[in-house]
């Protein structure tokens, strides 16, 4: 963890040797697409595509967390799981400790497997019932024949310990467990094969706001101790401010801000990400004299079938102008680690300052309001979990590429994707606990 970290009240973590930006590069992505086709008729004619993730690029460094946020269908889980390779890219690269693994067959994957690792959200779906604490564990020893020294009873347990459980957990079943323990379970998981980069989709979106913070603790602390890498997805800003060293916030397939954690919360430059901060709660009431507004965003995340053209947060900003309508933005470094993809960014200079017309669209769209107008139609928020409008299951029936009809809002199953059961079948059953040390989501 980063110096950054010491501060805060959840996290309290040593300094590493050397800044982040220092540090080795484990995990770059260059231009990463992910659409998923949408055939109709008999002959299953590819009629249009969800742009899931629509050309992306960032890195991770060796010991850091990237936080990624956004609203609900913007692509952050397609984006975890096409890293980690449970589902193929359509377009772009991924190279892992400086090796191009975007079209690693299955074979060329497997001692990859060991080093990358999926923790999931839903503790519930993602453990077999039928399978004993230790099965659950040990299966991703099982797969990849590895025979820890002292044997796979005594390091599993060790596991359950490291995440901790009691060893003695070891014959038990996970309905005996609660949410929060279910989820050490999963990570004890996927630690089992020390894995240098762990990507954890909402890890505790499924459990009590109480239970929340513990497991985000411990994924902290099994950082500091482990010296991993993570790559941690949440819709809610909250969730990833303790932990991340850099945040990048996603907006319909895009990262419209990637900054280090402190510049984001301080100054963010991107509307959006100023609208997501804007609707995370101020623990200290004594600072909330500098932010006393909260920016609704009005309408719905549009649908990823077809984007709007040039920004694609245009038609809900309220900043939006012409250039805005038909220029995308793109993601540029405007301050030393802050990077924006807007042409008039908050907290910064205008990058288009001659367009000046607002679109008529933006002046009746999201705008600041103070609180007491929020506390009035407080539904509003940019938090707001909603489905998004417009999106595939609303339209039209979504097919993954298999053909396999499935509901737009929750397709996001790699047994879905042809993809991922031809390169990647361990991981498209992982929900059998069959998984190379990967859990199933939802
Ligand atoms: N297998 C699939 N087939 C078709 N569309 C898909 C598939 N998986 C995801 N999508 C679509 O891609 C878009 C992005 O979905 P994704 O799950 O990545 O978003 P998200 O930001 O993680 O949202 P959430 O937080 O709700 O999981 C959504 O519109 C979703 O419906």
């Amino acid at each position: 963890m980063s110096e950054t970290k010491k501060t805060d009240p959840v996290a309290t973590v040593p300094a590493q040797a050397s800044a982040p930006e220092e540090r080795e590069v484990l995990l770059k992505v260059e231009g990463l697409v992910k659409h998923f086709p949408i055939r109709k008729g008999l002959l299953k004619r590819q009629v249009a595509s969800v742009k899931a993730v629509d050309g992306i690029d960032f890195e991770v460094r060796k010991g850091e967390t990237l936080g990624v946020v956004g609203e609900s269908g913007c692509g952050k889980s397609t984006m975890g799981r096409v890293i980690t390779r449970l589902q193929d890219p359509t377009g772009g690269t991924i190279r892992f400790e400086g090796k191009d693994i975007t079209r690693l067959n299955t074979a060329g994957m497997r001692p990859l497997r060991r080093d990358i690792q999926m923790i999931f959200q839903d503790p519930y779906g993602s453990l077999n019932p039928r399978h004993t604490i230790g099965s659950i564990v040990s299966a991703p020893f099982r797969l990849q024949g590895v025979e820890p020294e002292g044997g796979v009873k005594k390091e599993v347990q060790r596991l359950l310990e490291l995440v901790g459980l009691s060893p003695e957990h070891y014959n038990r079943y996970p309905h005996e467990f609660s949410g929060g323990q279910r989820q050490r379970i999963g990570i004890a998981r996927a630690l089992a094969l020390n894995p240098k980069l762990v990507v954890a989709d909402e890890p505790v979106s499924a459990l009590d706001v109480s239970i929340q913070a513990q497991v985000i603790n411990l994924l902290d602390d099994l950082q500091d101790e482990l010296g991993l890498t993570y790559v941690i997805i949440a819709h809610d800003l909250s969730v990833v401010r303790h932990v991340s060293d850099r945040i990048a916030v996603m907006y319909l397939g895009k990262i419209v801000e990637l900054a280090d954690r402190d510049q984001l919360y301080r100054s963010p430059m991107h509307p959006y990400t100023k609208a997501l901060l804007s609707a995370v709660p101020i623990p200290d009431p004594k600072r909330k004299g500098g932010r006393n507004e909260r920016i609704l965003l009005k309408g719905d995340v549009p649908s990823p079938l077809s984007p709007p053209s040039g920004c694609r947060f245009h038609t809900r900003c309220w900043k939006a102008t012409e250039v805005c309508r038909t220029t995308e933005p793109p993601l540029i470094e405007l301050q030393v680690g802050q990077q924006v993809a807007c042409h008039h960014p908050e907290n910064f200079d205008d990058q288009q300052p001659q367009d000046t017309v607002l679109l008529t669209a933006s002046e009746k769209e999201s705008e600041p309001v103070t609180e007491e107008a929020v506390e009035a139609a407080p539904e509003e928020t940019a938090a707001e979990e909603a489905a998004p409008a417009g999106t595939a299951a609303e339209e039209t029936t979504v097919t993954g590429e298999t053909g396999s009809e499935e509901p737009a809002d929750g397709p996001g199953e790699p047994a879905g994707d042809a993809e991922a059961e031809e390169d990647a079948p361990a991981q498209a059953t992982a929900a059998s606990d069959d998984a190379e040390g990967t859990s199933e989501k939802k």
